[in-house]
């Protein structure tokens, strides 16, 4: 790969790289590196994304300051929506004076990923946000809160690897909060709940402590995801549409993932209202009722389906009312639905699998045949 066009003045590439940091660069995401920055390729982070191309930021090898640039991402591409890039990966590019634009060349390994299953029928997984350390779920206390919805957004956000927690906004509209965020706890053992407000600024200051590294936020559309972006970020970075008179919903406002820096540090990736959170299979779902799990290892029966059978502890919990109906039946619910799609994408690898070997047979049948004895 040739990369002449650029003088680095000598300077130390590694200084260079250093200044990523607030962009989530470390030193074994360098060392990965090393071959890629060997053949000329710079390391960016992509902000985001479009059809064929994306917004990436780099270290301009020039200025040595940090460059939005726009790339080609179709060398990067997949037949696999999950291998294609998205906001929040890191990609090598090529800035090469030859090419007619700058090209992701290769994309990076990820240490976390939020997948989703796309909308409809499909069994096909989105990746909404990659290389992310904290999901926030954006829940509004202007309404009562969907607990089941919150617990899918749980599921989806602890199969992805980075840390959950969960964000009631709009606390300026409720009287006592605090009665929400327990109905919340209990939809979320493990995670923290905040409450706060971008209205008041209430919880605002512990949010961004909470946030460090890369946050990407998850909600339905008009819970206040980048109203709560432009807050953290201290400037209106993200369009926030005036809400319909009669309701707090908003309009749909965010179109692409969009990732942008916070000054104390770290960075935030807004990602678009979601309709539809079809989950992508995983663990997710028994980390997010980790309750009901721990319940069920306290079951007689180890393959217990908390249907009747004697010593059940889950039906135990039930009637006593430390677990809830609801909850039950969300779990119950999410699992199955989990069930399925792990069942639809291992049909899907397997027929791929058989499609790719069809090819290479065929080609081989063409050429001949494999060597014969
Ligand atoms: N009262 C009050 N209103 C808020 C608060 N945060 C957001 N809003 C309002 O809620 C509406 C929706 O906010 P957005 O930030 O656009 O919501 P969103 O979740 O990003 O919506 P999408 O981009 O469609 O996903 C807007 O009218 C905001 O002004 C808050 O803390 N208090
Ligand atoms: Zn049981």
């Amino acid at each position: 790969m040739a990369f002449d066009g650029f003088d680095r003045d000598g300077s130390d590439p590694s200084d260079a790289a250093a200044s990523l940091a607030g962009y989530g660069w470390t030193a074994e995401l360098d060392e990965l590196f090393a071959p890629l920055a060997e053949a000329g390729l710079l390391p960016a982070r992509i902000v985001r994304i479009d059809r064929g191309q994306c917004d990436a930021v780099l270290v301009d090898p020039e200025s040595g300051e940090l460059r939005t640039v726009r790339a080609d991402t179709r060398q990067v591409g997949d037949a696999d929506m999950i291998n294609c890039p998205c906001t929040g990966d890191w990609v090598a590019v090529d800035l090469s004076p030859g090419l007619p634009m700058p090209a992701a060349a290769a994309l990076l390994p990820r240490s976390t990923a939020i997948i989703r299953k796309v909308a409809g029928k499909r069994s096909d997984g989105q990746v909404l946000a990659a290389n992310v350390d904290t999901v926030v779920v954006a829940a509004s206390l202007a309404a009562e809160p969907d607990l089941g919805r919150i617990e899918r957004f749980l599921a989806l956000a602890w199969e992805s690897g980075a840390e959950p927690l969960v964000v009631l906004t709009k606390a300026d509209l409720v009287d006592d909060a605090d009665f929400i965020r327990a109905d919340v706890e209990a939809a979320a053992p493990g995670v923290t709940v905040l409450v706060v407000s971008a209205e008041t600024g209430e919880g605002i200051d512990v949010l961004r402590a909470c946030t460090p590294g890369t946050t990407a936020v998850l909600g339905q559309s008009g819970v206040g995801k980048s109203t709560l972006t432009n807050v953290l970020a201290g400037t209106d970075v993200m369009a926030v549409q005036a809400a319909r008179s009669g309701d707090q919903k908003g309009r749909h406002t965010t179109t692409t993932r969009e990732l942008v820096l916070l000054p104390g540090g770290g960075v935030l990736i807004d990602t678009p209202g979601l309709r539809e959170v079809g989950l992508y299979g995983g663990e997710g779902v028994a980390l997010a009722f980790a309750d009901i799990e721990e319940l069920a290892e306290e079951c007689r029966f180890h393959d217990c389906h908390h249907a009747g059978e004697p010593g059940c502890a889950v039906r135990a919990a039930l009637e006593d009312g430390s677990l809830s109906e609801r909850r039950m039946e969300s779990y119950l619910k999410l699992q199955r639905e989990n069930e399925w799609i792990a069942s639809r994408s291992d049909a899907r690898l397997a027929a791929e699998r058989v499609k790719k070997w069809k090819t290479i047979t065929k080609s081989m049948r063409a050429a001949g045949g494999p060597v014969k004895r």
